[in-house]
């Protein structure tokens, strides 16, 4: 079976309401053990699957994502080591999914974490299409906030930002997940800034990596998040990805995503996506500048004036 058709299988499965956890019982006694019980199944990723989940002690709600060592590459693994797994559990911003809790075990890696129970903002985006400027405003402004405490409290870049790893929980606040590709900057190599590892997902890939220039890893998480709000005001990508060619040349060319803007979106949006989406990485906001954009300081704005 093609890697597309078992996707699709996987997913007619989530989409039936009487899925229940398709889970082995070792799997299930040794989650009893350690005080969960699985709920439904809330998502497939490429590694595994993301469970709803009880803690038992309290009756808390939580999300558990279980990951098959088995279907991960050597290099993903190296995650895994028990100082990157540590690492995740430090992380904690408002806007940022909490870790509580990992533990290995019959090669997988169980995950506990905060559970989102509105999904993600790519099935929000799919569901209602192009947000409103006062919307995105609200749930930029809360991702940059995930990032700036990314970049500039932990030195960390976050190397995955993509519409689907914000999440969305019952208050419909924005929590960044996902920290599959996270690396510590300090850690990486010789400049400790200049990174060569190629990771993240093609629409979102910054014209460095696009390339395979040495990149700023930092800079990349901004053209990345240059991405994301063109996605989130347009309900399309920026670019022709599909096609490698066209999109290196859209990249470079200014008035192509000029052309490509709304007209009915405020020139202070359309000044902050041309900010994010600079070709020349000196030249590209950093996360600092994003929070005190005219954009995202036009009005202040709460959750409770937010309908829903
Ligand atoms: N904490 C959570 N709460 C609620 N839903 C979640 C949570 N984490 C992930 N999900 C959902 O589970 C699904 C799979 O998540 P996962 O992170 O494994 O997928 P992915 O990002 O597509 O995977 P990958 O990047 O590994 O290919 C997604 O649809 C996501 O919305």
């Amino acid at each position: 079976m093609s890697k597309k058709a078992k996707r699709q299988e996987r997913h007619a499965k989530l989409s039936d309401p009487t899925t229940t956890p398709q889970i082995d019982d070792r799997t299930l006694l040794m989650l009893t053990k350690k005080g969960y019980r699985l709920l439904t199944i809330v998502g497939f990723g490429s590694y595994g699957e993301v469970y709803k989940a009880e803690r038992l002690r309290n009756n808390e709600i939580c999300a558990v994502k279980i990951i098959d060592l088995l279907r991960c590459s050597q290099k993903y693994m190296q995650k895994f080591l028990p100082r990157e797994l540590a690492a995740l559990m430090e992380i904690r911003h408002e806007n940022i999914i909490r870790v509580y809790d990992i533990f290995r075990s019959n090669k997988k890696i169980y995950v506990f974490m905060e559970f989102a129970a509105n999904g993600d903002l790519a099935k929000y985006l799919k569901k209602h299409g192009i947000l409103s400027e006062r919307r995105a405003r609200i749930w930029f402004r809360q991702a940059c906030q995930a990032l700036y405490y990314l970049h500039e409290e932990m030195w960390t870049a976050h190397r995955d930002i993509k519409i689907e790893n914000f999440l969305l929980n019952d208050k419909w606040i924005i929590k960044l997940t996902d920290f599959g590709f996270t690396t510590d900057v300090l850690d990486m190599n010789d400049d400790n800034v200049l990174s060569e590892t190629f990771c993240g997902t093609l629409p979102y890939y910054c014209p460095q990596i696009f390339r395979r220039q040495p990149y700023n890893p930092f800079k990349a998480d901004t053209w990345a998040m240059g991405v994301l709000l063109y996605a989130m005001s347009h309900n399309r990508f920026p670019f022709h990805h599909r096609d490698p060619k066209r999109m290196m040349l859209e990249h470079m060319d200014k008035s192509y995503i000029l052309s490509r803007l709304r007209d009915n979106i405020s020139e202070e949006l359309k000044d902050l996506i041309l900010k994010l989406l600079e070709y020349d990485e000196e030249r590209r906001i950093t996360t600092t500048d994003i929070l005190s954009h005219q954009w995202l300081l036009f009005e202040d704005e709460t959750m409770s004036e937010f309908d829903k």
